[in-house]
């Protein structure tokens, strides 16, 4: 779950008494407190609020972008109550063998995403460890097993249709982030309010960010976390890589209906 543990949350209310400086510290925190002052004020209004369980989720996958995702939608979401959308990231439910059946026993109408970017990219941005030399594929190493998508898809799918289930491309939330935001928010019943004048090409981040707004007062890229510099994999590894995930990708090319050409 990516909820703001209750002690940073009180620290910071400590050090910034002001709303626009907790915000703008929460900003550089990379935590989005919005949401939060939003419930404080409602709070004192008549509006009676709820807790909801989640609306839709995302699942996964791991490294495929779903931070990504995640804070395009929640900072240039307008506030709202009526058709509001509970959503939370968690991307180990996606090969968590246990996760769809009590996902659907927790809300068999939940809305589900999944981003999958390259399998190959994946692996590489999942691991520190050197690559290469004798190095040879095993299938059973995490960063190596996550990338084999046919596998868990298959599992959800034993639970929701597949119309529930949206595929964001982990590629074109990079290069064209508002097209895949907008497939979001049609899957999600939202507004498309999220377009192409929310997004800027940050070249030093390397990756697509966001211009600042009414709730953020700076342009927000991701963490320093997310989009970080990796090692240079040699040639043969990756070719290794290619070849192993081939077969897979077909699968679920296959399942999905979708041929990312990977
Ligand atoms: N806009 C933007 N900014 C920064 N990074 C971006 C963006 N869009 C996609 N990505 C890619 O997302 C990768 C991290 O994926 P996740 O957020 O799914 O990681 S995690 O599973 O939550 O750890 C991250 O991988 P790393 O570079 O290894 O951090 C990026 O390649």
């Amino acid at each position: 779950m990516n909820n703001i543990p209750f002690t940073l949350n009180n620290a910071i209310k400590k050090f910034a008494s002001y709303k626009n400086s907790a915000r703008n510290l929460a900003s550089i925190l990379g935590i989005n407190f919005g949401d939060e002052f939003e419930y404080r004020r409602l709070k004192k209004t008549s509006v009676s609020l709820t807790k909801k369980l989640p609306d839709a989720l995302i699942i996964g996958v791991k490294k495929c972008g779903t931070r990504a995702l995640l804070e395009f939608i929640r900072e240039k979401m307008p506030a709202t109550l009526e058709g509001q959308v509970t959503m939370e990231k968690t991307p180990s439910y996606w090969v968590t063998k246990t996760a769809p059946k009590r996902v659907h026993a927790m809300n068999p109408a939940v809305k589900l995403i999944a981003v999958v970017r390259d399998p190959v990219t994946r692996a590489i941005m999942n691991s520190s460890v050197r690559w290469g030399g004798t190095w040879s594929v095993d299938a059973s190493w995490p960063p190596v097993r996550i990338g084999i998508y046919s596998r868990p898809y298959r599992r959800w799918l034993r639970w929701f249709p597949k119309e529930r289930l949206l595929l964001v491309n982990g590629e074109r939330l990079v290069v064209d982030p508002a097209a895949e935001i907008a497939r979001v928010q049609d899957f999600l019943g939202l507004k498309r309010v999220i377009t192409d004048k929310h997004f800027y090409f940050n070249s030093t981040k390397g990756f697509p960010c966001l211009l600042k707004s009414e709730t953020k007062p700076v342009p927000h890229c991701l963490g320093k976390t997310k989009g970080r510099n990796h090692p240079h994999i040699d040639i043969s590894t990756i070719s290794k890589l290619k070849d192993f995930y081939r077969p897979h990708n077909e699968k679920f090319y296959k399942i999905s209906g979708i041929n990312f050409k990977w």
